[in-house]
């Protein structure tokens, strides 16, 4: 990590290390005052957007339904394929909170990000000690593209929304599968609600 000197914070993106279970120590290592921003959303959209993701970048994916349970049934998830298993995140928090404590942590709502990208950037800028800098006046909705964009950026002085692969269209999936995927997510979801303190309130 870059070192950083007075009046600069450095920040660093990589979603994969919320899972990865050596990471909390070694985060906690390099700097145990570290802060952390964790995006969250409902596990099962966050699913079926990880294997959008990756069916746009295969051809011959296998539908959903066949990747998410084993045995062609719905009875038994399965929980060893990624886009199942990253959504367990009371397990991976659970990992984290032996290192760094509850204060430490921001959980930003992923649904509330687009609902309300200024409620939840006013909440990080907060977190960050920053001065409330990005307000609502900085947002648009983009009713085509389902997203907030921004008005402008520090960088350009035009409006700036997600890219393309933001908001692709998700296929149609089984209801039956969601129900039960729902199911198989219920204790886990209220697990992290106890552990975080926040009702997220995913179905
Ligand atoms: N800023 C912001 N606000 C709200 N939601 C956002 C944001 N950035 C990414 N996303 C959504 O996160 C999902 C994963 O994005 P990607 O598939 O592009 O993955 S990645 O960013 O490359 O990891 C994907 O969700 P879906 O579009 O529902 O599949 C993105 O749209």
């Amino acid at each position: 990590m870059p070192y950083t000197i007075e009046g600069q914070i450095t920040m660093e993106k990589t979603p994969s290390y919320f899972v990865t279970k050596e990471v909390p120590q070694r985060v906690y290592h390099m700097n145990p005052a570290t802060k952390l921003l964790i995006v969250v959303r409902d596990p099962v959209t966050r699913a079926i957007s990880d294997y959008t993701q990756a069916a746009s970048k295969k051809a011959d994916m296998k539908r959903f339904e066949q990747l998410a349970f084993v045995n062609g049934s719905y009875s038994v998830v399965d929980t060893n394929w990624g886009p199942v298993k990253i959504g367990v995140y009371a397990r991976y928090l659970e990992r984290w909170l032996l290192y760094f404590p509850l204060s430490q942590l921001l959980f930003i709502s992923g649904e509330r990000l687009i609902m309300d990208p200024a409620y939840e950037i006013g909440r990080v800028q907060d977190f960050l000690g920053l001065k409330r800098v990005v307000t609502e006046k900085h947002f648009y909705f983009n009713a085509t593209k389902g997203f907030p964009c921004l008005f402008k950026s520090e960088a350009r002085s035009t409006p700036h929304c997600l890219g393309k692969t933001k908001g692709r269209n998700h296929p149609h999936i089984d209801p039956g599968a969601i129900e039960r995927l729902r199911e198989f997510y219920r204790p886990f979801n209220n697990k992290f609600y106890q552990l975080t303190g926040i009702n997220f309130a995913w179905p």
